[in-house]
């Protein structure tokens, strides 16, 4: 059976102490609402790693990076390493991210890498997929996304392979207020699971979890997580107030 999942992407938002905050409420809001069966993961800036994983209850909230370097270690100023990621306590990162992809030049061959060294680190991945507006319009979306599975992930054994969280997020409706509709989320996480199938069978591909993500928001999160292929969000803006998150982790838990 596949995770249902809601996992915030603060991006680059928050000091310290606004993060510690943010993370202290989201532990009660989500303490309070009991919700075993919604993997909950707050994907934090490297500098908030060690502290919030400190301060969120292990047993109901998991901690993810946004990012980690190609290599394990060395000469690679300002970078840090999976293994750097593990060692704060965390369990995640965040891979391939549109904004990393289009304003720091991640390429497929880089994002393999980057997956090589969490895998190697013990680290669960959330790998972001998704078109921009003009590949949606020129009718190429699917080929896009398959695509990008197959040049970032496609190399990895059906074993390695299991410790991938898929996010779909089509890049025009990352914080722009235009959400996908359900039915054109559904629709693409459908495809998405049926290009899983043909690479590593039935059962692999029914137990990934796809998360939608894309100005989701306490408002359309319930219509969206309806649909029987979107197992989850991954929420940006939403995420940064503990009440908004937190409905749309109730959301997650009413279907
Ligand atoms: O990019 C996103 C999450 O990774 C989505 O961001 P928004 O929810 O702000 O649109």
């Amino acid at each position: 059976m596949r995770k249902k999942i809601v996992a915030g992407n603060w991006k680059m938002n928050k000091t310290l102490p606004e993060g510690i905050q943010l993370a202290e409420e989201v532990n009660e809001k989500v303490k309070a609402l009991q919700v075993p069966e919604v993997k909950v993961i707050l994907g934090t800036p490297f500098i908030h790693l060690a502290e919030v994983s400190k301060i969120v209850d292990p047993a109901i909230i998991s901690i993810s990076a946004q990012n980690c370097a190609t290599e394990a270690s060395g000469a690679y100023t300002g970078e840090i390493s999976a293994a750097m990621v593990a060692s704060t306590g965390s369990t995640h990162v965040i891979l391939g991210h549109s904004e990393r992809r289009s304003y720091y030049g991640e390429t497929d061959a880089i994002l393999v890498k980057k997956v090589a060294q969490a895998l190697a680190n013990q680290l669960e991945i959330i790998f972001c997929i998704g078109e921009v507006l003009a590949e949606r319009e020129a009718g190429k979306h699917f080929e896009v996304v398959k695509s990008q599975l197959e040049n970032g992930l496609f190399q990895l054994s059906p074993e390695e392979f299991s410790h991938i969280i898929l996010a779909y997020e089509p890049v025009w409706a990352i914080g722009t207020g235009k959400t996908a509709t359900s039915a054109q989320a559904q629709e693409m996480h459908a495809f998405i699971r049926k290009v899983l199938t043909e690479k590593y069978g039935k059962e692999i591909a029914e137990n990934t979890s796809i998360l939608y993500g894309g100005s989701c928001n306490a408002k359309n999160a319930d219509e969206l997580f309806s649909n029987p292929d979107v197992d989850g969000g991954l929420i940006g803006g939403a995420s940064l107030k503990a009440e908004d998150f937190s409905l749309i982790i109730a959301a997650r838990a009413k279907h």
